[in-house]
């Protein structure tokens, strides 16, 4: 039986309506890219470097400190002995490091993204290439004790001395202490530290500054310098997320990295173009989120699907041999949802990373037109998907039943590491609410006539007014129409709520606070009809077989089914749906969930998740899962020995002077 896929997983492949490789090659750009992805993967996977070590779970937090550590410091070397090139970087680390991130992925992820968008020419070439060969390795400290959010809240400063032509960095209150940065306790010598600037006399608000913050020759702190670890987090603990305080320590004016804000020698302060472009790199790193929430619910997606079609439980019909799980119409209502998610958040990603280039592009030669809508997609979508694949992550996990709940399912890691990211960068309900500040911003100026584009092009063009007659709500155009509607409707009370409330005479600021739910709530179903729209756009422009646009049409239409479903009552509100086109969706989306079960299994293979990057039993590309389940638990530290130490030391004992009493 050694090697033999799981009977049940293999007629699912054989079954499936669509060839698995040319829906791969789809999401990944093309065969050679696929191709080129698993070598560059493979390498990491056969390297003896990297095997050998235990299961992350059963680790304590040092030894899986130290182990990711020595294994992120192997990707150095072997990079250079490999000939690894900048466009296989990130696969070939995600590969060898996929059993959590050590603090010194931050000087990839953070550190080295600061400094080539916020450095200039002369400090990039200082920088960059000591960061990119870890000659040195660095944080980005931001958040403090006090404030995350509110970033021009914080309270460490920079304050420049033209007399020795430095800056003064100072943690002036216990609140001001750094916290959180990833790398920060224990393996970075340097950080970029966002500080209040001052010069002669005045606050210009947060900047970015270059810190060494350890010795480069026995890495100990700095003078003036505090640092340390912040303590175990939900997850994520082989990162050292820390802390750190400054005392009054010097650094030269040519570590504030200049791009777009200056401090001349005398200590002139240069305006930048917009005071934001101090938050690009903010703006970047969500950008990446939203490719993370894709994998991570194609991950999630990948081991429940894989395991309801090996799980057999109950009987469906009495007598007969217990059905896969799958089979299962509230199964495949609890997943598939997750799995037209992660489609749908892949193809997002894909936009996001487009308009990113396309925008900053712009902002390079001066053109800062693209900069609110920039930050509004970006802080919308990433603040959406995650939200998503967070709540996904666990339904996919009840979905595995008890054993979902074990470590073996590689599930409850991925749901901690995943959910992460509703709250670095920027916490998901403040990211909402900036996305729905460019929305009412957008919507007055669609009320004085103004035309817009972009993204949100639909607010102006959609009437609020009800539409009557019968719809054909398979359709991939209506439903988009009836999502865009919805968004603006929803954006158009929101603000015409808060118009109200200042009317009433309440500050704009008090106005907000008091709409802020039915602000979230309209950028929420901003960004879902922007999902929408661009699956839609996607999967009917894309050049591909047409057995793989059938099932993406079906996966599309489910994910807009749901969407139109459980919001029912905000297609309603206004009579734009009515209850038959509601009764019609619930109906489509019963059909589609039956159409789409036969390719469940080819669809999450699509995604070529390689069972290294899993970490799951119950995922497992060969459905062997029992034999595995029962052969992970023996690793247990608890089954060492047969009998336990502590036995010894307090059952034994407690057990003994009990039994004396009988
Ligand atoms: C190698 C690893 C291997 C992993 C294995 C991979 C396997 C894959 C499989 C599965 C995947 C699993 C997924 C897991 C992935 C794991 C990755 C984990 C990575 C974790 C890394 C974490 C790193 C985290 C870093 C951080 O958190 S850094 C700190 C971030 N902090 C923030 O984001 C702060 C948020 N706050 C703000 O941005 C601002 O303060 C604000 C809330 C936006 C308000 O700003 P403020 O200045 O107060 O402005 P306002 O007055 O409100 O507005 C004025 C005006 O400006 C506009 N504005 C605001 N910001 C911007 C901007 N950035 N750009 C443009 N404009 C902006 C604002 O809208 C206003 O506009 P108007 O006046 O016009 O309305
Ligand atoms: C895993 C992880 C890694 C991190 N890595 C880094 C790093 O490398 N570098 C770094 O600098 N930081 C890092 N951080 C910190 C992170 O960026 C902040 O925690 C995050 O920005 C949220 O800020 P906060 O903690 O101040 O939340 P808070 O703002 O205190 O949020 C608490 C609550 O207040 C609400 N709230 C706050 N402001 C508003 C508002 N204006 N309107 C409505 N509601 C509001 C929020 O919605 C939330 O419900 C990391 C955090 C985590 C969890």
């Amino acid at each position: 039986m050694a090697g033999q896929v799981n009977p049940d997983l293999a007629k699912e492949r054989e079954n499936a309506s669509f060839n698995t490789q040319k829906l791969t090659n789809l999401l990944y750009g093309g065969a050679e890219k696929v191709r080129r992805r698993r070598y560059i993967e493979s390498l990491a996977f056969s390297d003896p470097a990297y095997s050998g070590d235990e299961d992350p779970v059963f680790m304590s937090r040092e030894e899986l400190y130290s182990s990711q550590l020595k294994r992120a410091l192997t990707t150095v070397q072997r990079v250079k002995e490999l000939n690894i090139t900048e466009e296989d970087l990130s696969t070939y680390r995600n590969a060898a490091l996929s059993g959590g991130m050590p603090g010194l992925a931050l000087t990839w992820i953070a550190f080295i993204p600061t400094i080539l968008q916020q450095g200039t020419e002369e400090q990039k070439q200082k920088w960059l290439k000591p960061a990119q060969d870890l000659s040195i390795v660095g944080a980005y400290a931001q958040t403090e004790m006090g404030h995350g959010t509110f970033v021009r809240g914080l309270e460490t400063t920079a304050t420049y001395d033209p007399s020795t032509q430095e800056f003064v960095i100072h943690s002036p209150t216990l609140t001001s202490t750094k916290w959180w940065p990833g790398g920060l306790g224990k393996t970075s010598n340097y950080a970029t530290v966002m500080a209040q600037l001052y010069t002669q006399g005045k606050c210009y608000g947060p900047h970015n500054f270059m810190v060494q913050i350890r010795s480069l020759e026995d890495h100990t702190p700095c003078p003036g310098v505090t640092l340390g670890d912040i303590g175990p987090k939900m997850e994520g603990n082989a990162n050292d997320n820390g802390f750190a305080r400054f005392d009054h320590v010097r650094i030269p004016r040519e570590n504030m990295l200049m791009k777009f804000a200056r401090v001349e020698p005398d200590g002139t302060y240069v305006q930048p173009a917009s005071s934001k472009l101090a938050y690009s790199n903010m703006v970047y790193l969500r950008g990446t989120f939203v490719m993370s929430a894709a994998q991570a619910l194609a991950s999630a997606s990948t081991i429940a699907v894989r395991y309801s079609c090996v799980r057999r439980q109950s009987e469906m019909k009495p007598g007969e041999p217990e059905p896969q799980i799958l089979d299962y119409q509230t199964q495949q209502y609890k997943l598939f949802p997750q799995l037209a998610a992660a489609y749908a958040f892949w193809f997002a990603a894909r936009f996001m990373t487009q308009q990113h280039a396309s925008i900053t592009g712009s902002m390079e030669k001066g053109d800062m037109s693209g900069l609110a809508e920039l930050h509004a997609l970006s802080a919308g979508l990433k603040s959406y998907t995650t939200a998503v694949m967070s709540a996904g992550i666990d339904v996919c996990r009840m979905s595995c039943g008890g054993h979902g709940y074990s470590h073996a399912s590689g599930l409850p890691a991925l749901f901690s590491t995943g959910t992460s990211l509703c709250t670095a960068e920027g916490e998901n309900t403040v990211m909402m609410l900036q996305t729905a500040r460019y929305l009412v911003k957008c919507f007055v100026q669609s009320q004085s006539g103004k035309t817009l584009s972009g993204t949100v092009a639909y607010l102006s063009a959609v009437q609020p007014s009800p539409v009557s007659g019968e719809r054909n709500m398979s359709d991939l155009g209506t439903q988009v129409t009836a999502f865009q509607h919805r968004a603006a409707r929803m954006v158009r009370h929101a603000a015409l709520q808060m118009q109200t409330e200042m009317q009433k005479g309440k500050s704009r600021e008090d106005a907000w606070n008091s709409c802020s739910v039915l602000l979230i709530k309209a950028a929420q179903a901003h960004v879902h009809s922007f999902v929408v729209r661009n699956f839609a756009e996607t999967v009917q422009t894309v050049e591909v077989e047409e057995s793989v646009r059938a099932v993406l049409t079906s996966l599309c239409q489910l994910y807009s089914l749901h969407g139109i479903t459980e919001h029912a009552g905000d297609f309603l509100m206004d009579g734009y749906l009515t209850g038959r086109d509601i009764d019609a969706a619930s109906s489509l989306l019963s059909a589609v969930l039956a159409q789409l079960r036969p390719d469940a299994v080819a669809l999450v293979d699509a995604f070529d998740l390689h069972d290294k990057m899993l970490h799951s039993v119950l995922g497992r590309y060969d459905g062997r899962v029992y034999e595995h389940l029962y052969q992970w638990a023996q690793k247990s530290p608890l089954n060492k020995t047969e009998v336990h130490e502590s036995y010894y030391k307090y059952l034994q004992p407690f057990l003994k002077s009990n039994r004396a009493k009988l």
